[in-house]
């Protein structure tokens, strides 16, 4: 691992972690405490089980090294995350198949229950898994107006996991969250602030960080305890599920997923990709 200091754009002294061939850039801001993790696996940020697991241990460390906030962008040029590498289930081996789930449900354990507040700078398109990694943190910006951003796992014949439809009715509620995803609709930025998916919408990507920076910095005035025992029992019911049914789900998913129904409708889903 290696680590440097960079002058920041406000000139304060970033503190950046990268290892060589990493997918996963961290710079922490040395007066604020606020830390931006970069996704960066082209071309497209799908999450395979690899990349699960690097933005896990980052998020782990950010939270031995008691960061202040935290914000999820991508560095790619038009996409946040296109979520789920399908290919880790299309046509899976077994074995990393049940690898892969379990280091997503530690992964997004992991995000969701942060002591510190985190902000996703959303500057790319956000289907599926993306989506959730969004909604998973506290506040969204999302640049406009061309990307979009949704819960699409209908579109590929799938279901989504119920502690992915439970983190979507946390952000928008029940009805709403019942349409989006009974539809697979992917929002447009309008759209998405217009139901609350997101927070703000801005023109670009700089002013994105600035208002996740002004977001996180609020918390500067907040007890860190008073924040942490607020989120976890807000979240409490949607983490716990997950926590007490981690084998059920688990073994769900990998039974459904290798199924033939599953495994054609997701062969079909990837030819129009590659169309
Ligand atoms: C109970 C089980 C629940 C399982 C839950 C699953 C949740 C998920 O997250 S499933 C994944 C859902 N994701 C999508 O539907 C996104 C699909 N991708 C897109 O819509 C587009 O690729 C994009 C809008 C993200 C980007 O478009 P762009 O035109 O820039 O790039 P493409 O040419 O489409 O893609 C480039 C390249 O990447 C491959 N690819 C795209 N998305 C995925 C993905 N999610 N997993 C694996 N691979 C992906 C795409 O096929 C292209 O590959 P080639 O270069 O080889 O053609």
């Amino acid at each position: 691992m290696l680590r440097r200091l960079i002058l920041s754009r406000n000139n304060t002294f970033i503190n950046c972690r990268y290892a060589s061939q990493s997918m996963v850039q961290t710079t922490v801001d040395e007066k604020s405490g606020i830390a931006t993790v970069t996704m960066n696996k082209s071309p497209v940020n799908s999450l395979n089980l690899e990349f699960l697991d690097e933005i896990k241990t980052e998020l782990n460390k950010l939270e031995k090294d008691k960061v202040k906030g935290m914000m999820l962008t991508s560095g790619l040029q038009k996409i946040f995350s296109a979520g789920l590498d399908i290919t880790e289930f299309y046509n899976p081996n077994p074995d990393r198949l049940s690898k892969f789930w379990s280091t997503l449900q530690d992964t997004w354990l992991t995000l969701y229950k942060t002591p510190f507040p985190t902000a996703a700078i959303i500057n790319g398109h956000s289907p599926a898994g993306g989506c959730l990694f969004a909604m998973s943190c506290d506040y969204r910006i999302m640049v406009g107006p061309k990307y979009t951003i949704g819960l699409n796992e209908t579109k590929l014949g799938i279901v989504a996991p119920k502690w992915f439809i439970d983190t979507m009715v946390a952000v928008i509620g029940q009805r709403k969250a019942e349409i989006s995803l009974t539809t697979g609709k992917m929002y447009t930025t309008d759209e998405a602030l217009h139901i609350g998916l997101i927070d703000e919408s801005v023109p670009d990507v700089n002013t994105a960080l600035t208002q996740g920076n002004l977001f996180l910095n609020n918390f500067q005035r907040i007890s860190p305890w008073a924040y942490k025992m607020t989120k976890d029992i807000t979240r409490q019911s949607t983490v716990q599920w997950l926590i007490d049914n981690k084998q059920k789900d688990l073994d769900f998913v990998v039974t459904y997923l290798q199924s033939a129904e599953v495994q054609k409708s997701l062969g079909l889903y990837l030819q129009s990709l590659k169309k």
